[in-house]
């Protein structure tokens, strides 16, 4: 099935039979990643007294709870009620769906011991362009992002001059494939988060970051079409599944 699509006069066509999915699944197994010193995440039938909600103990159909972190335990996207004393709902701040979008790969640079994604690096790779979307993928990309354990390792971070950047030219929404876009850990400091949404001075309600996602080799940077989807929990971040569609 094909689409066709006009943002600000320009025309793109797509293939939406021909998804491209950032998104990394949750589930409850040792290959989950984690983050955030949480152990994985839980599925498990039902028990209620003697019934078991699984078709294979004998109920007529398999009812999980599952038990997990946004956060934590992949793929999600969060507004600014991420860092805030009030509480504001991503379902309130991702209220459309497709946006065009940079994919962008990037070495973090070494500095006094800590991989750091600096503004000059984005500004390289985007070229002049001012997308409403930043993917990026940090290098090296191996599939084992969609396993890691990433608590305690002092993972690459977004610089703070490179989160304002992005906002500064207009990005809407920041994809990227880390648990978090700031440092692990940095007493609270937050410093990509305040910048990317202008919190506290004039918070960008509207403005989405999602982590944890994982970006094919396969994919090339260039121009893409995003379809950022989350599901419609009230919290300051939800499970996502971003798709990227490759103008025909
Ligand atoms: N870097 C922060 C911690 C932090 O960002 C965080 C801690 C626990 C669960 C989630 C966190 N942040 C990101 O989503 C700090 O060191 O205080």
């Amino acid at each position: 099935m094909k689409a066709t699509i006009t943002l600000h006069a320009t025309r793109k066509a797509i293939d939406l039979s021909k998804p491209i999915d950032l998104s990394i699944t949750l589930k409850n197994s040792d290959k989950n990643p984690l983050a955030w010193y949480l152990e994985k995440p839980k599925i498990s039938p039902v028990q209620l007294d003697d019934w078991v909600g699984s078709v294979e103990a004998g109920a007529s159909v398999n009812f999980n709870n599952i038990a997990f972190n946004p956060h934590a335990h992949g793929t999600h996207t969060e507004c600014y009620g991420h860092i805030t004393k009030e509480f504001y709902s991503i379902n309130d701040a991702l209220k459309t769906f497709f946006f065009m979008a940079e994919v962008i790969t990037v070495a973090p640079e070494n500095r006094e011991g800590d991989l750091v994604i600096s503004e000059a690096q984005l500004k390289e790779r985007l070229h002049g362009t001012t997308p409403q979307a930043v993917v990026i993928r940090t290098l090296p990309n191996t599939i084992s992002k969609k396993s890691r354990k990433y608590s305690n390792t002092n993972w690459a971070y977004l610089h703070k001059d490179a989160a304002t950047y992005l906002r500064k030219i207009g990005v809407l929404h920041l994809l990227i494939d880390l648990p978090s876009i700031d440092k692990e850990k940095d007493d609270g400091a937050l410093l990509a988060h305040k910048a990317f949404w202008d919190v506290p001075k004039a918070p960008r309600k509207k403005a989405t970051i999602t982590e944890f996602i994982y970006v094919p080799n396969s994919v090339k940077d260039g121009s893409y079409v995003l379809n950022l989807q989350i599901a419609s929990f009230e919290n300051d971040a939800s499970p996502s599944k971003p798709i990227l569609y490759k103008p025909l």
